[in-house]
């Protein structure tokens, strides 16, 4: 038995923005066109504020136009809207990100839905949603296309594989299953109430966690030489004790990580795996709705032989 190959997902992002990148300087280069992403923030969350950072320092590098609208904790729902609106009606902007999750006074059902679809580049939108489930173009939500994307890297053809998706979440688990049945997979999407969840995951040939709960895949759920993609980015107390006691964190996945590199035969690591891929697929869908307002196809140092990013 030999140890997992570790996905790098760190480096896969960062070419991946590279490709961007370029297809960034193609299109303003032959049709004037430079990619826009607003992201709105509402209240101070430290973690979403990194974030959100990051995300603006990495679409400006792409050479895309980039907003970020700071709003207070005790914004109204009608401000939020109005500010939604003006984002749809801006040309400059091809992407809106509503940060997730917003304060408990405000419906986040109904902001998601107030966002243009055709700027949707989270893919959150019903429309997309179901868009997606049909086989239609679609804008599809970014951490289950970052997720795609390091599969086929690792697999090749993922036809006829039998792939376990842990976690029913309209932003990751269903969307992933959707991307996994259209790659030819055999799906299997459980959750908290699925009955022997060890058992159903061991008959896994792709293991998909997104379940929130750290390290909750032990290592023996695992089929020996499984590819497992882990979703989990959980903040736990520090190692050492001392550092504990201080209030040091450390991230760890959905997956135990050390037991699992016994069994799989790949997996991602938190961090530096899937959560760079997901700031990357944003660039991505920033790029793609701003090809699609002008009826553009997507430059060729972002596609494969098919014609779509994956
Ligand atoms: N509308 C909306 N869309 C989102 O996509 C969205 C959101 N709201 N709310 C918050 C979550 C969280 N999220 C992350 C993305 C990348 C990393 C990431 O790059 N993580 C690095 C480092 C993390 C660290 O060191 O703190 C890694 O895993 O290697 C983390 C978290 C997107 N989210």
């Amino acid at each position: 038995m030999s140890e997992a190959r570790i996905i790098d997902g760190k480096a896969f992002a960062a070419d991946l923005r590279g490709k961007i990148a370029e297809g960034v300087a193609d299109v303003r280069a032959r049709h004037a066109l430079v990619p826009g992403l607003a992201v709105v923030l509402v209240g101070e969350d430290p973690a979403s504020q990194v974030y959100v950072r990051n995300k603006g320092e990495q679409t400006r590098e792409a050479g895309m136009h980039s907003v970020t609208h700071r709003l207070p904790a005790d914004t109204t729902q009608d401000a939020l809207l109005r500010l939604v609106d003006q984002l749809n009606h801006d040309p400059s902007i091809h992407g809106i990100l509503v940060q997730l999750p917003l304060p408990a006074h405000i419906d986040s059902a109904a902001v998601l839905a107030a966002i243009d679809p055709a700027k949707d580049v989270d893919g959150f939108h019903v429309v997309n949603a179901g868009r997606l489930a049909v086989g239609l173009p679609a804008l599809v939500p970014c951490t289950p296309l970052g997720c795609l994307m390091l599969l086929k890297d690792t697999v090749g053809s993922l036809r006829g594989l039998h792939a376990v998706v842990v976690g029913r979440s309209n932003i990751v688990g269903k969307p992933m299953a959707q991307l996994l049945l259209q790659a030819d997979c055999t799906v299997t999407v459980a959750h908290s109430r699925t009955v022997d969840l060890a058992e159903t995951c061991r008959r896994a040939d792709i293991l998909v966690a997104a379940v929130g709960r750290p390290e909750m895949v032990r290592g023996d759920w695992i089929k020996e030489g499984a590819v497992v993609i882990d979703v989990g980015i959980n903040r736990v107390p520090a190692r050492d004790p001392a550092a504990a006691a201080a209030g040091k964190t450390r991230l760890v996945g959905d997956v135990a990580f050390e037991e699992a590199k016994a069994f799989a035969g790949a997996i991602t690591p938190v961090p530096g795996g899937v959560g760079p891929m997901t700031i990357a697929c944003l660039l991505l869908n920033t790029l793609t709705a701003a090809c699609r307002s002008r009826g553009l196809e997507l430059p060729p140092m972002v596609t494969t032989a098919r014609g779509t990013p994956v």
